[in-house]
């Protein structure tokens, strides 16, 4: 053990690095046998870096493949490969286009042949072929109105999967008979493979009454022949097609944990699906630190209580932060005066909100030293303005982008220091 600060920036690196496209994909592929005559397609935001570890490992048994990923998220030619880059979260003319491409090589596949189908978060939008009767336009105006009125990722997908030619699992059909080998590094809590990118190569849990319930619940207008199209069931079951998950939040709580072990903390994960209002998620953290403090539960410290997740914030200020400076800055009332604690939260993909920072990390001093420098917590929190309060006490967390997406890892650090100050 170094310092709780030095422990937990060590604990946020190593285990993010394990969770990186790269290397999850390599050592996924050492495990399976995918024969000789491999195709491939990466969709998504994390599609290129997917893509090029997978040609590095498999090499001359790739004989073609597409990679369609957001504007700037491809880093040049990857032989073989066909690199195209596309609209996010709004789809375009590139989507429509390059998802062809696709389509054309899934059609063309035999039983001989395999197709390793890399997903990750932002396929929804990077993947997009619309049913007869829809059109480009349509699924711009749609998704729109999907992203602004409040539904939750599986509730937007539901609808997305039937205006869709390739979502829904039915990507995979058109792959048959070729065998689908999908490997997937999730951004949807509780991994719900159906909803990853609208989970193109994975069966439906979905149904087409679900979807109106969701019409109704958010009171969505939809014209006659979008509805009509929402009236389509998708595929139920798919026997094609294997997939993992090689990254997720629980990975990366997993290897939080382990991190921690190695340094000497006793260590248990609270939960991976932390998605309540950030603030209130710093208050209940808080609340934690002190019970391990005081009554010693519910591990023996040294101790390090691990969660992951992906809180939300309703913005109303004007400041400047994000949902894991929000939490950290909050949580920062609770454990005023406990030297012993240190609580982080960091998005995986080194961006929180509209600010250059990962998340940020507070402990017992933060409260004291911010009132010092004369910040209200309260107001501040109030103002939306957490990357303000916490630039002056030294506790923004920078990662840069990290080129992993695997929503938050949020964690309390205790030492064993047995009194609280006053
Ligand atoms: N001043 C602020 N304080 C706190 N949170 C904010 C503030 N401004 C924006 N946000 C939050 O930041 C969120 C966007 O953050 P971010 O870019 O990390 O998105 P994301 O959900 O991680 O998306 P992606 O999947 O593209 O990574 C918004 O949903 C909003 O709630
Ligand atoms: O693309 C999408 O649908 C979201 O990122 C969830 O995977
Ligand atoms: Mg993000």
């Amino acid at each position: 053990m170094k310092s709780l600060r030095e422990d937990a920036l060590r604990i946020i690196e190593d285990s993010i690095s394990s969770v990186l496209p790269e290397k999850a994909v390599e050592q996924e592929l050492k495990k399976l046998d995918l024969g000789d005559k491999i195709y491939l397609v990466a969709i998504g935001k994390a599609a290129w870096r997917m893509a090029k570890s997978a040609k590095d490992c498999l090499k001359e048994k790739v004989k073609g493949g597409v990679v369609i990923t957001k504007y700037g998220h491809s880093q040049g030619p990857i032989e073989g490969l066909k690199i195209y880059e596309a609209g996010h979260p709004i789809p375009d003319e590139n989507t429509i286009s390059s998802t062809k491409e696709a389509v054309e090589l899934a059609k063309g596949l035999s039983k001989d042949d395999t197709m390793l189908f890399l997903v990750s978060g932002g396929g929804s939008a990077l993947f997009e072929l619309p049913v007869d009767g829809v059109s480009l336009e349509d699924i711009k105006n749609v998704t729109d109105m999907l992203l602004r009125c409040g539904a939750n990722i599986v509730e937007i997908n539901a609808i997305r999967k039937r205006m869709s030619r390739v979502k829904g699992g039915k990507f995979a059909l058109m792959a048959s008979p070729a065998r689908v080998y999908s490997l997937v590094l999730s951004d949807v809590l509780g991994d719900r493979l159906d909803s990853i990118a609208s989970g193109p190569a994975y069966p439906d849990s979905t149904r087409c009454e679900d979807v109106r319930k969701i019409i109704r619940k958010y009171d969505l207008k939809l014209p006659k022949h979008i509805l009509q199209s929402l009236r389509e069931e998708t595929p139920k079951s798919l026997d094609n097609v294997e997939t993992r998950i090689i990254g997720s939040v629980s990975k990366v709580c997993e290897s939080a944990k382990n991190v921690a072990v190695s340094l000497g903390y006793n260590a248990m994960i609270l939960t991976t699906t932390l998605d309540c209002e950030a603030s209130e998620a710093g208050l209940f953290l808080a609340s934690i630190a002190r019970e391990e403090v005081e009554k010693e539960r519910p591990l023996e410290r040294p101790c390090a209580i691990i969660l992951g997740g992906e809180t939300v914030v309703h913005v109303k200020g004007t400041g400047k932060g994000g949902r894991n400076q929000e939490l950290v800055l909050s949580a920062a009332r609770g454990i005023r005066n406990y030297p012993g604690v240190v609580i982080a939260s960091v998005g995986t993909d080194g961006t929180d909100g509209p600010t250059d920072a990962a998340g940020g990390i507070v402990d017992g001093k933060t409260a004291y030293t911010l009132e010092e420098a004369g910040i209200d917590i309260d107001d501040a929190l109030n103002d939306n303005d957490s990357y303000h309060a916490l630039q002056k006490v030294n506790g923004l967390i920078k990662t840069g982008p990290t080129g992993t997406n695997v929503n938050d890892l949020i964690f309390i650090l205790c030492d064993e220091t047995k009194v609280r100050e006053n």
